[in-house]
């Protein structure tokens, strides 16, 4: 396949596109460079440097080649900053998105992936989600990838464009072979920063809120690893050839944010400095998913189940890397 990356630079984007490529595809990434790195474009991945806030560039960059798809990362992705700056998140990201989809219509793309969120679903969810669960998004991130599915049933409905939107849960980890990593400036995922912390590489770990309705009082996530993410994604690409499809996309297991620093302490053999701090707005308190769909329909099962897997590929990068794809600033 000849797939067009938007957001290739960034985290997820650049594991999935080093997995096309492994799996012998043909990819361009699509990236403005605002959050993700040109090191990170993997090897033997074209670049094109375009802001899918420019419509025209972004129609030019569509309609230059026949795409067998097209897989859509590029987004403003942090819970917490949105609840600050709603209308940002709100506009930015159904704005790229409109560009991008109305661009895919126009020029006769007919499959399109989309990184869509856990984030759709807010509240207090004790029980794993399933991708027909209620939406009632906890943020106005959450709220604006909502709005881009909605956007893409439409986009289906009149044009024909097929859509898989995934809801990923909490991606972590890091290529196994070491040749990516998650380097987002500045970090705020739990994972990264805790291994820092524990790499003596920051004073210390906040722990942001102690008296959620959970086991031990921390918010719980579903963390499933970046590969694994990317071997759903081009499964998703397998369905698109009669219908639309939307999977929630986890391990189906909940990790508390304290068992999160007990295991980075394990796997690392480091203790990890950590202190309580206020909650974060926006975050519910639980998300675990229901990935059953997306099992059923595609084959997909992941293959780090185990958080230590998970954070033992995460820690490896980080040590290799300690400025991660920069110079230390
Ligand atoms: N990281 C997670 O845990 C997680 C979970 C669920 C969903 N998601 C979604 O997955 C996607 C990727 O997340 P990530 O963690 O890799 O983020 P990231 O910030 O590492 O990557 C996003 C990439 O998109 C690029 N980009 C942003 N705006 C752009 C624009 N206007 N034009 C062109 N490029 C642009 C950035 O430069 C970056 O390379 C996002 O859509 C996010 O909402 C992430
Ligand atoms: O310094 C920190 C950072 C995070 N947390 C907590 O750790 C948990 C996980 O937070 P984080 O790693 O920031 O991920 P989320 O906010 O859960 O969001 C991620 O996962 C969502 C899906 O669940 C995606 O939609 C988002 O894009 C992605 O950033 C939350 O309870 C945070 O409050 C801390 O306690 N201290």
């Amino acid at each position: 396949m000849k797939c067009l990356v938007t957001g290739g630079a960034g985290f997820v984007g650049s594991h999935v596109a080093q997995a096309l490529l492994d799996g012998g595809h043909e990819v361009v990434v699509l990236d403005d460079l605002s959050t993700g790195h040109r090191a990170a474009v993997p090897q033997g991945a074209r670049f094109v440097h375009v802001d899918l806030a420019d419509a025209a560039a972004t129609d030019a960059a569509v309609g230059a080649e026949r795409w067998d798809a097209v897989l859509h990362f590029a987004a403003l992705s942090l819970v917490g900053v949105s609840m600050r700056e709603p209308f940002l998140y709100l506009r930015r990201n159904t704005m790229t998105a409109l560009n991008l989809i109305e661009a895919c219509t126009k020029h006769k793309v007919t499959k399109l992936v989309f990184s869509s969120t856990a984030a759709l679903f807010g509240g207090d969810r004790p029980d794993p989600i399933a991708s027909g669960d209620p939406i009632d998004p906890g943020s106005p991130y959450g709220e604006s990838k909502y709005l881009i599915e909605r956007t893409l049933v439409w986009a289906d409905r009149i044009f024909g464009l097929q859509s898989a939107c995934l809801r990923y849960f909490n991606a972590a980890g890091a290529d196994p072979k070491g040749r990516l990593g998650e380097d987002h400036r500045p970090e705020t995922h739990l994972i990264p920063l805790t291994i820092d912390a524990a790499l003596g590489r920051r004073p210390g770990l906040k722990l942001f809120g102690s008296d959620y309705p959970t086991r031990d009082g921390t918010c719980v996530r579903d963390y499933i690893h970046v590969m694994d993410l990317a071997d759903a994604h081009i499964r998703a690409i397998g369905e698109l050839d009669s219908r639309s499809v939307t999977y929630n996309l986890g391990n189906g297991l909940g990790f508390t944010n304290m068992e999160v620093i007990q295991s980075v302490e394990r796997v690392s053999g480091r203790r990890v400095p950590w202190e309580w701090a206020e909650r974060r707005p926006g975050d519910p308190a639980v998300l675990v998913a229901d990935s059953a769909g997306v099992r059923a329909e595609t084959g997909w099962m992941p293959r780090y189940q185990q958080l230590d897997d998970i954070v033992e590929t995460a820690l490896r990068w980080r040590e290799a890397h300690p400025h991660g794809y920069g110079e230390p600033a």
